[in-house]
């Protein structure tokens, strides 16, 4: 009844031996909860999110909905252990194509032991949050019934350098994508899947209006996941663009402060993406009457 997830592009991978979420049938995502503090941390994040009477809705959405915690067997055969009970936000999409970014410059919170900060730095320095504010975790690209996807290994995608990123985020919308970094992408779904009143940089606008505001909470090591399916597309239907929020293992109490570690991040992403829709033919982050899109539709309403 659980199996190891299909479509699951960060994090550690459930395997003989090894701990990682599972999911089921009915559209569940089930992830243990870690032995140390970070498994509590998350379940005492979801629990007070969900009652949190201060989350507007469309804020809430960007959140997959938690059922709780279950015990369940664990991955790596070591017995019943507890999972948090997620929406699995890939259940009713065929052939997904994923993208984690990991946002924030710093992935280390104030209150972590110097050895998680050293090691945490480090990663930090070495991959593209510095610099840019946020590092690709792992991703999968639908190619074709032909090519499958395209899914760097980890080692790869830690790899990235800022260029790599820019041309990663174009492979992420065009047809041309299923192989390595030798063709130049063509952005064919740029417009579909980036662009437009509900596509994902609309929505991670809507998302930086509530960062600019909210003091709750500081998400340190927390990820973007941008989710679409291209089949519809190629069939003139929506591409179900998502932007969701996941892994709050280190979800600080914010104490009225602005979480600009987050925030610089997110800005960051949504210059690149803006980047894409602006190279377009018709640059696609304004409307007919040259108004900015996202921020005409979207943004004013919040
Ligand atoms: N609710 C969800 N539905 C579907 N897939 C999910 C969901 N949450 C997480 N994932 C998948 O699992 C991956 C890892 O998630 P997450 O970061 O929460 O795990 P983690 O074990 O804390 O990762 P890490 O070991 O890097 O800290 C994500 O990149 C995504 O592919
Ligand atoms: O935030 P946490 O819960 O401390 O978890 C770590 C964090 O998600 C890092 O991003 C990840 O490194 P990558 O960025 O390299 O995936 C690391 O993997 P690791 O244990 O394999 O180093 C995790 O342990």
């Amino acid at each position: 009844m659980f199996k190891v997830p299909d479509h699951q592009v960060a994090g550690h991978r459930a395997s003989q031996g090894v701990l990682g979420p599972l999911i089921d049938d009915s559209g569940r995502f089930y992830k243990p909860l870690q032995s140390d503090e970070r498994g509590s941390n998350e379940v005492v994040f979801y629990t007070q999110f969900s009652s949190n009477k201060e989350i507007p809705n469309h804020i809430r959405k960007f959140f997959s909905v938690y059922y709780d915690t279950q015990l369940i067997e664990a991955s790596d055969g070591s017995g019943l252990l507890p999972h948090l009970v997620l929406e699995d936000i890939t259940s009713t999409r065929t052939n997904p194509s994923i993208m984690d970014v990991k946002i924030g410059s710093r992935t280390w919170y104030p209150q972590a032991s110097e050895d998680y900060i050293t090691k945490c730095l480090m990663k930090d320095r070495q991959t593209t949050s510095l610099p840019l504010g946020f590092r690709i975790s792992g991703l999968q690209i639908y190619g074709s019934e032909q090519s499958g996807y395209w899914k760097p290994d980890k080692k790869r995608v830690l790899g990235f350098t800022a260029e790599d990123v820019r041309v990663v985020l174009r492979k992420f919308v065009s047809s041309n994508s299923s192989d390595d970094f030798g063709t130049e992408p063509d952005c064919a779904f740029a417009a579909a899947v980036y662009g437009g009143s509900t596509g994902i940089l609309a929505q991670l606008l809507k998302l930086k209006a509530w960062f600019e505001d909210q003091t709750i909470y500081h998400f340190y090591s927390c990820s973007v996941l941008m989710v679409y399916e291209k089949e519809p597309i190629l069939n003139g239907k929506s591409p179900s663009a998502a932007v969701k929020l996941v892994d709050f293992a280190h979800v600080l109490d914010g104490q009225g402060v602005i979480d600009h570690n987050f925030l610089g991040g997110l800005c960051s992403l949504i210059k690149f993406i803006s980047e894409i829709l602006k190279d377009q033919p018709h640059d696609l982050t304004k409307d007919n009457s040259g108004s900015e899109i996202a921020c005409a539709n979207d943004c004013n309403k919040i």
